[in-house]
């Protein structure tokens, strides 16, 4: 018996849909809950009629987020899509906001602050390295996980030039209170070196606004504002942040930049519980789910596969 759900029946099917914990322009964000596994996840809703030319921008977001796979990146799990909606299923980060969280602490200490921007360094020095530009970096997009640690969302405004990293983008997007000079004028810019702006802009909110330093780290730390170049080519690049004195300061080594993620395993147990609930061989169950996530050897899909299926409509999570 083969079951045609509707995209709503398919996403209450699989999960509970609870209260709303975040609203912003087309997209609705919800807490969901995994109906077999428990599991808490963040389930993004955007009304395809409110998207309207933005559309195409959803489809790169899931493009980019099926290349990233990084620990202070939040994951996407599964896209549900309906006639009128499309739902991302992502990562539940229980921590809430980093600004909520320096709110309610009133101040954090330098190490704190520091193994903070560390990460963001991190997420951001594996982003660019994947061939992204993230573009709207800004503390309503990092979140804190379970683990107290950093991840950075929402790649709806990411860019990705064509030519590579060093080629310019021209659409001027973003946050303005963020956004870089080149990017406020209108000018063409480099994706790298603006999002190093908002970088400076985020560590001079996290310092001006909420945090405690003494005038020694002051002075050291303004000389980190050099993120803040009007001119793109005299501004820090990410590579000179990652072992940057003030970065390094206690750690004594570099920002740990590269993905601690596996990519593109395939676990051997969830094949072998898909192959009996979809009554097929291991080899058949292996062969669909690369066939449906277009698994390739050189494909970054990433992570261990959990292939919840009915017979031949098959939606696809990944963990990992
Ligand atoms: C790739 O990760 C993305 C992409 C994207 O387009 C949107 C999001 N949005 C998310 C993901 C998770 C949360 C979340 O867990 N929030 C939360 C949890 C506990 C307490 C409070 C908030 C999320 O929250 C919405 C508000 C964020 N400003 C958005 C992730």
């Amino acid at each position: 018996m083969s079951v045609n759900w509707t995209g709503d029946e398919e996403l209450h099917h699989f999960y509970e849909v609870l209260e709303t914990i975040g609203n912003g322009g087309f997209a609705k964000v919800k807490l969901g809950r995994h109906r077999l596994t428990g599991e808490k996840v963040a389930i993004k809703i955007m009304d395809k009629k409110q998207l309207g030319e933005d559309l195409p921008r959803v489809k790169l977001e899931i493009e980019a987020m099926k290349n990233l796979s990084h620990q202070h990146v939040c994951r996407m799990y599964q896209v549900i899509e309906t006639t009128a909606k499309i739902c991302l299923v992502l990562e539940y980060c229980s921590g809430g906001e980093l600004f909520d969280y320096i709110i309610a602490k009133e101040c954090l200490t330098e190490m704190e602050t520091r193994v903070f921007f560390r990460q963001i360094i991190s997420a951001l020095a594996y982003v660019h390295s994947r061939g992204y530009a993230h573009r709207d970096l800004k503390p309503e997009n990092l979140l804190i996980d379970d683990n107290h640690n950093l991840k950075l969302i929402d790649f709806g405004l990411c860019g990705k030039p064509k030519g590579g990293m060093q080629c310019r983008l021209n659409t001027c997007c973003g946050s303005p209170a963020y956004a870089a000079p080149e990017v406020i004028l209108g000018k063409s810019y480099i994706g790298s070196s603006a999002d190093v702006w908002s970088l400076g802009v985020v560590l001079y909110a996290l310092l001006c606004g909420y945090l405690p330093f003494d005038d020694e780290n002051c002075m050291a730390l303004y000389k980190l504002i050099e993120m803040m170049q009007v001119e793109p080519q005299d501004r820090l690049t990410v590579s000179e942040l990652l072992d940057h004195p003030w970065v390094t300061k206690d750690f004594n080594i570099p920002v740990e930049w590269h993905s601690k993620q596996q990519m593109g395993n395939i676990d051997a147990d969830c094949i072998t519980e898909m192959s009996i609930a979809l009554k097929r061989s291991r080899e058949t169950t292996t062969q669909l789910v690369k066939e449906t996530l277009r698994f390739s050897e050189d494909d970054d899909s990433t992570g261990s596969l959990e292939l919840i299926s009915d017979n031949d409509s098959c939606t696809c999570r990944t963990h990992g």
